[in-house]
């Protein structure tokens, strides 16, 4: 039997949270995208024959001209917009060479963990933003504690 219910078109995306010096780097999507002015981690659709990790470093290079060493996955979430279901799948990032250049993106902004929920994130990211929030801190405590460690 017909349905009107139509199973959404699965868009698969890969996200980076590149971490540094504690802070985790933001961007926020530019006018004449979909979802303009929401944050996002920077990255992009998986391409045909792609596994995530080297759809990853492609986006990267792309969009931020810079390499990164593509680390442990956060987790997976899916959410339906009106133009598809996105499956976005995120993994810690550390730059390798380069720095991260604006070229699409509206701005770029390393930011605090404990400021991270405060920007407008894009609805798919929610969960991997509370999950990242929490591991950068617990990454900062313990170099924190190594700092002091070696200072005594
Ligand atoms: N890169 C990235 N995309 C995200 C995130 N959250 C989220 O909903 N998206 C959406 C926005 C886009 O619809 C899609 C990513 O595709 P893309 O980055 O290649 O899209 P695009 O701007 O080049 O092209 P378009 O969607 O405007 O056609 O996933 C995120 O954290 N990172």
């Amino acid at each position: 039997m017909d349905s009107d219910v139509q199973t959404p078109k699965l868009i698969r995306v890969v996200g980076a949270a590149i971490v540094r010096d504690g802070t985790v780097l933001c961007g926020q999507r530019g006018h004449g995208k979909s979802l303009a002015g929401y944050w996002e981690f920077p990255g992009g659709k998986i391409e045909a024959g792609e596994t995530p990790r080297q759809a990853l470093q492609r986006e990267i290079e792309e969009e931020l001209l810079c390499e990164v060493n593509v680390d442990s996955p956060v987790c997976t979430s899916r959410y339906t917009y009106d133009f598809g279901m996105v499956e976005l799948t995120t993994f810690l990032c550390h730059l390798v060479s380069g720095e991260p250049t604006l070229t699409e993106h509206e701005q770029i902004a390393w930011v605090e963990p404990s400021q991270m929920p405060t920007l407008n994130w894009a609805p798919v990211d929610h969960e991997a933003v509370e999950r990242i929030s929490h591991m950068v801190l617990h990454i900062r405590k313990k170099s924190v504690s190594r700092t002091i460690l070696q200072m005594i």
